[in-house]
């Protein structure tokens, strides 16, 4: 099955068309790395997926999530694990009063904490705790949101969306507001994660593509200017192309990175 299959869609605001001709498939266990510039177009992308803003309808095309095109956004949500800065935001202001348990176990009914109406089984709490170990975030438990640093909040709100088991996680620049060892630190969860479930990872940092991911999706030019294999597209010239700066990437124990900015 496909995580996303999409042939031929141009999207945008208004009558302002941002990313045109877009073509992307991305297979079940297939990990995906997305890069692009600022302004290129990957949060654009990621309000398509989320089906905050819809495909023009003047050409044919394509929009199929997890293999079908009809979809409830509910639905999805819980079988796609997506997490932006939005729903971080989100959090941290309207659940400030969370504590870190709270927020796992929300997941469940896809809420910002728990209301009386809801039923938690003690199989929804055993996994909520269950996930919270596999995190390693056990002690954040009692910790409350207004608390927590930019990266205790992001682990809790991974663990939100783990408790059911999605087909894949989509992660936009998910370690923006984190220093040096908070983002290895997280990238290394989003790689224990790859196990069990696709991993696409929107971002501009070369650094953060591990080692599972081997397909490459660049963003320029409103649209997917090129496309697969990891070897393949990232590439010193392609990179300079995208980031309109002379850059020269290497490889290290299978880690890209920028080796020099020219
Ligand atoms: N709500 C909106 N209404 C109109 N134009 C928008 C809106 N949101 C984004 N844009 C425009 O769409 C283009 C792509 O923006 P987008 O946020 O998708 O880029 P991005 O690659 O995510 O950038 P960054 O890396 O800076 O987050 C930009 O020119 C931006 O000004």
């Amino acid at each position: 099955m496909n995580i996303i299959d999409f042939e031929n869609i141009n999207v945008g605001y208004d009558t302002k068309i941002i990313l045109k001709d877009i073509t992307l498939k991305i297979k079940e266990k297939e990990h995906w790395a997305i890069l692009g510039a600022n302004g290129s177009g990957k949060s654009t992308l990621m309000k398509l997926i989320q089906s905050e803003i819809h495909p023009r309808k003047t050409n044919p095309y394509k929009k199929e999530i997890l293999g079908k095109s009809n979809y409830s956004i509910f639905e999805l949500k819980k079988e796609l694990g997506i997490i932006t800065n939005d729903l971080h935001n989100y959090f941290a202001i309207n659940g400030s009063f969370l504590t870190g348990y709270i927020t796992v176990l929300s997941g469940h009914y896809s809420s910002v904490g728990v209301f009386k109406h809801q039923d938690f089984s003690v199989e929804q709490h055993e996994k909520a705790k269950e996930t919270m170990k596999y995190l390693e975030i056990e002690h954040l438990a009692n910790k409350l949101v207004q608390e927590m640093s930019t990266g205790e909040l992001r682990k809790c709100i991974v663990a939100r969306a783990l408790i059911h088991d999605p087909k894949a996680f989509i992660l936009d620049e998910p370690t923006v507001g984190l220093d040096i060892k908070a983002q290895i630190n997280f990238i290394k969860m989003v790689q224990k994660l790859s196990k069990n479930c696709s991993i696409i990872l929107v971002t501009h940092h070369l650094e953060e593509i591990f080692e599972e991911i081997q397909n490459v999706a660049l963003i320029h030019n409103n649209t997917i200017h090129k496309s697969g294999k990891k070897e393949d597209i990232l590439t010193s010239a392609n990179l300079s192309e995208i980031f309109d700066t002379n850059v020269h990437i290497n490889v290290k124990n299978n880690r890209y990175f920028v080796e020099e900015i020219y």
